[in-house]
């Protein structure tokens, strides 16, 4: 039989050849490891024997703990762990670190039981599937694994993403709902936990551009065959899909498009020619929704990838895993059942898409910033700095202040206006919420912009580190701009949110 761990039996281990160390009541055999030791072996031989547990958490996140749990050889004798060890699905134990409707002290009118069970179910999906892939290829810039598009395909998680709507009847949500119970609270939990693992390349990278192409198609496509087998196609994970309307020639101004649709001469097939970029997934899509110039205006055409289309790689602040691309269409030819809506009426095509994609852009930078407002409450918690934890200076109280209010009322705002898409029909949200999803989204951004900065404050060196302490940090201040320009800019946000307001306003004097 082993001899129990004791505290002084922890220390003999103190020698050249042998090194134990304890951390959080947990004894580690370092013997082997120092020579491997990222933060080198001189530290290391400088708390042999001895408890490390407040050195350790000082310098390290709890997952390396996990990562390296093979080092651990027992717990001390009589003593208990007192460390929270997260498990796949857990909810965040740190205050402010989920939202309202999820702690447990709290009451909120929009969520039910079917609201909790999906967000328990995506949270386990996301923690066990989604991260450890997003991690790997955030880093390494490759793509999404086909295996991982067949999971959420089958757990019926692709159609999810899109929103509410008859493409989710019939199928039963991570086995846990019935897809015509799904509702803009259940469209929201699953783009919030779908961003927790706060790799911001990757997280566009996993299907964005299905997401927000997707859904024009079905909505605008005049062929019901066509819009049948390629939302099979895709929906099932077999086929990719992009929307490219941005043109080095024209960003927010979508006036400015140079690719251009002409008819051929016997009236079957547009010939299209142009360049695109920024489209993200564009490496690996099979499907393009393209804007173009067509002869009295503006249109959208669903082009399939194939001869004349060719993509080409962009290096974008974030990781290549998002796959933004360049594409050139060089005399390409598509059938005319391809038009989406109207010829030369294609800005109602593109506008009727925004709305959504601009709420779930709002969802994502809000959860990410609860995210980096939770890693700002855990780090000025544990590090210690002038022989006090750094929670002790007031002004670091200051931010952390600061931080979690951008958190609560982006999320307050966010929850309020998915309740009036709830109660509102796609014609009156697209007369009353443009203007306040716009504004919504705006806020969110100007917000993230603080967050980044008072976050990046707060950590220090580490929060310009890529890896270890500050990494989610470093994360956002590094992808928060790609929330405030995709999907419209602030300036033309704000502005939107203003114009609209006006053709509200009483014509009397006031
Ligand atoms: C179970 C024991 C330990 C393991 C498995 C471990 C593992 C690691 C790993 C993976 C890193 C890379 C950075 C990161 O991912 O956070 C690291 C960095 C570091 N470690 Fe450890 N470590 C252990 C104990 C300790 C102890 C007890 C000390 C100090 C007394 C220490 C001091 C450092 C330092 C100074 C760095 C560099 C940190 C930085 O660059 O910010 N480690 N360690």
């Amino acid at each position: 039989m082993k001899a129990p761990l004791t505290r002084q039996s922890v220390e003999q281990h103190n020698t050249e050849e042998d090194l134990w160390v304890i951390v959080d009541h947990k004894v580690y055999d370092l013997s082997d490891f120092v020579d491997a030791h990222p933060g080198g072996e001189v530290v290391l031989r400088q708390v042999a024997g001895q408890d490390a547990t407040q050195a350790f958490y000082n310098l390290h996140r709890h997952e390396v703990l996990q990562q390296y749990a093979k080092l651990c050889i027992g717990t001390l004798e009589n003593e208990e762990p007192e460390v929270v060890d997260p498990q796949p699905g857990d909810l965040s134990k740190v205050p402010y670190g989920e939202p309202l409707w999820l702690r447990p002290q709290f009451h909120s009118p929009y969520f039910n039981d079917s609201h909790r069970r999906l967000q328990k179910a995506v949270r386990v999906f996301v923690d066990t599937y989604v991260k450890p892939e997003a991690e790997q290829k955030e880093k390494d810039g490759t793509f999404i694994s086909q295996e991982l598009i067949d999971r959420m395909a089958k757990e019926h998680l692709l159609a999810a993403r899109l929103g509410p709507g008859k493409h989710l009847h019939g199928k039963k949500i991570l086995g846990v709902l019935d897809g015509e119970e799904f509702d803009y609270f259940h469209d929201m939990i699953v783009c919030q936990e779908f961003v927790r693992p706060s790799q911001r390349g990757f997280q566009d990278g996993n299907m964005a551009g299905m997401m927000i192409s997707l859904t024009a198609l079905r909505q605008w496509a005049n062929d019901d065959e066509l819009k049948e087998r390629i939302s099979r196609e895709v929906l099932s994970g077999q086929k990719k899909m992009s929307l490219a309307i941005t043109e080095a020639f024209a960003g927010s101004d979508v006036a400015g498009i140079r690719t251009t649709a002409e008819l051929s001469e016997d009236g079957q097939h547009y010939i299209i020619n142009g360049t695109k970029k920024w489209i993200t997934n564009g490496m690996f899509s099979d499907y393009f929704v393209v804007g173009c110039k067509t002869k009295k205006g503006f249109s959208v055409i669903l082009v399939p990838r194939g001869e004349g289309v060719e993509t080409k790689l962009i290096k974008t602040r974030y990781s290549t895993a998002a796959a933004t691309t360049y594409i050139e269409f060089n005399d390409v030819e598509v059938p005319r059942n391809h038009l989406m809506g109207k010829e030369d009426q294609g800005f109602v095509v593109i506008m009727s898409n925004f709305n959504h994609e601009r709420w779930m852009m709002a969802a994502a930078v809000t959860r990410t910033m609860r995210t980096v407002t939770e890693e700002c409450l855990k780090w000025s918690h544990q590090r210690i700095v002038f022989g006090k934890p750094l929670v002790s200076q007031p002004v670091i109280r200051q931010q952390l202040a600061r931080l979690i209010s951008i958190s609560e009322a982006t999320q307050a705002w966010l929850e309020s206006i998915t309740h009036q898409m709830n109660h509102m029909t796609y014609q009156q949200q697209s007369q009353h919420l443009s203007g306040p999803i716009g504004l919504l989204k705006a806020f969110c951004t100007r917000s993230a912009h603080e967050v980044a900065d008072l976050s990046t404050n707060i950590f220090g060196g580490r929060g310009l580190t890529q890896g270890g302490m500050g990494k989610v940090v470093e994360m956002f201040h590094r992808g928060y701009k790609y929330d405030a320009i995709l999907g419209g800019t602030e300036e033309i946000l704000m502005d939107l949110g203003v114009r609209q307001a006006m053709k509200f306003m009483p014509k009397a004097m006031l």
